[in-house]
């Protein structure tokens, strides 16, 4: 599919969709949990969908009701009859769901799709073997092959790749059953995530461990857990909001609700930004207006450390381009295994637009202020280059034609249809070709 989208003004009101960070760790948190979960204003995104799928495949039942879902389980993982759990393309579902299908007592085989098929997972075959699961991998990725039970043990793990194998560690030793276990963690990066996690054990009863400033986690015995009801509403999406705040701050005014500004998510650190570029914001706990009435002017430069926050880039890069001057971003190291090598995509994408993007080590150093010429770009099968891309084409001097629009949908289905309503100029036609 391609998406063609025209200068325009956005204007309006919209609730940015359900996390999928939060919605996955649910599903999880779900099937881990002995009785029912409801789970009010569930995801819908296709990252979300693979979570839904794997805990059906893992023995929870799940039942759809359109505006809430109920996941009813044992709280164990069960041997599922076809031993192949299929991830799709979501990095979180099978760094999180690998420890948590390990607690099964048999040989189980996870894979994925797409991007997923080339992102590493090394790190398994190094620490699944000391908790006692055998592993084998396929040159460091997917698909992995583990022999449970996992039984959790003090280990020492690196962070500095990725959070969401830690998740997915804390997730296991919160509710297998053992005597107390330390995970230590070297150079955790992502730790806002981790924050999530741990929130979401703590709403679920899970065994929380204590946090010793992120280097060590440490577990108490667990305790049996008694058959319940837990109740969870997924929160609005920081990520995916991003964009629509990126696209108020640039085209228009939006006033965006629902979003939780106590939120653990990483990505609310986007309104630090927002405020250095000097864009009219205004912060409630009912909702934010972002941008003005009159045609917004520009932003100025700035200078963010995003490596706790990598998701986003993307949505910044779109907003440097609007900002007088040079902005720059930290924390570059850590996109280079996401849906694209995004640090590399940003870069060539939005150079077809004109616009400079200089990589320095782990500094993103974007040139912004000179308007972004029309053409043709890609997404790269990557959701959020589609989404900045769009944004930042409501400003360009002509229309922007992004290939393999589609892509949004890993994370945010509705964001061309959010866009038009918001009355952006955007046309949707054809097959991808990205
Ligand atoms: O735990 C999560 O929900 C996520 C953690 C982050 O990954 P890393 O920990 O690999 O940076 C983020 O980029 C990803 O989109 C979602
Ligand atoms: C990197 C992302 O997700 P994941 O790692 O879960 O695939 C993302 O949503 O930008």
């Amino acid at each position: 599919m391609e998406a063609i989208v025209s200068p325009s003004r956005v204007s309006g009101i919209y609730t940015p969709p359900a996390s999928k960070s939060a919605m996955q760790r649910a599903c999880a948190a779900a099937l881990l949990h002995p009785g029912t979960t409801v789970v009010n204003h569930p995801g819908r995104s296709e990252d979300d969908a693979a979570a839904l799928r794997i805990v059906g495949q893992l023995g929870a039942q799940v039942s759809d009701h359109g505006d809430r879902i109920g996941i009813a389980s044992t709280g164990h993982p069960q041997l599922p009859q076809q031993p192949l759990i299929d991830c799709g393309e979501s990095g979180l579902s099978i760094r999180m769901f690998t420890p948590i299908a390990a607690l099964v007592d048999g040989p189980l085989q996870l894979t994925g799709r797409g991007s997923l098929l080339q992102r590493p997972m090394q790190f398994f075959a190094e620490v699944l073997p000391q908790l006692g699961v055998p592993t084998t991998l396929n040159k460091g990725l997917l698909p992995i092959s583990i022999n449970g039970p996992l039984q959790p043990g003090d280990i020492e793990i690196d962070g500095s790749q990725s959070s969401q194998y830690l998740t997915g560690l804390l997730m296991a030793y919160g509710a297998a059953a053992h005597t107390g276990a330390t995970i230590r963690v070297r150079d955790l990066k992502s730790k806002p995530y981790v924050d999530l996690t741990l929130a979401l054990m703590q709403h679920f009863g899970m065994n929380v461990p204590r946090n010793e400033g992120y280097e060590a986690f440490v577990f108490g015995p667990s305790k049996p857990r008694a058959q319940s009801v837990v109740t969870y509403t997924v929160e609005a999406d920081w990520s995916g909001a991003a964009f629509g705040l990126v696209a108020g701050a640039i085209a228009g005014r939006l006033e965006v609700n629902g979003l939780d500004v106590f939120s653990e998510q990483a990505d609310k650190n986007i309104l630090q930004v927002l405020i250095q570029a000097g864009i009219p914001l205004s912060v409630r706990e009912d909702g934010i207006t972002v941008g003005s009435d009159s045609l917004p002017g520009k932003g100025r430069g700035w200078a963010f450390n995003a490596t706790d926050c990598p998701d986003l880039f993307p949505p910044l890069v779109a907003l440097a381009a609007f900002c007088d001057g040079t902005s720059v971003i930290e924390g570059v190291s850590r996109l280079a295994h996401k849906e694209s090598n995004r640090a590399l995509t940003l870069q060539e994408e939005f150079g077809k637009l004109g616009l400079t993007v200089e990589l320095q080590d782990d500094l993103m150093i974007i040139r912004g202020g000179c308007p972004l010429r029309g053409g043709v770009v890609s997404a790269r099968h990557d959701h959020r280059i589609a989404m900045a891309l769009a944004v930042a084409a409501l400003r360009a001097e002509g229309p922007v034609t992004i290939t393999g629009a589609e892509a949004v949908g890993k994370s945010y289905p509705q964001f061309w249809q959010h866009l038009q309503q918001l009355g952006a100029a955007v046309s949707l036609t054809g097959q991808s070709t990205a």
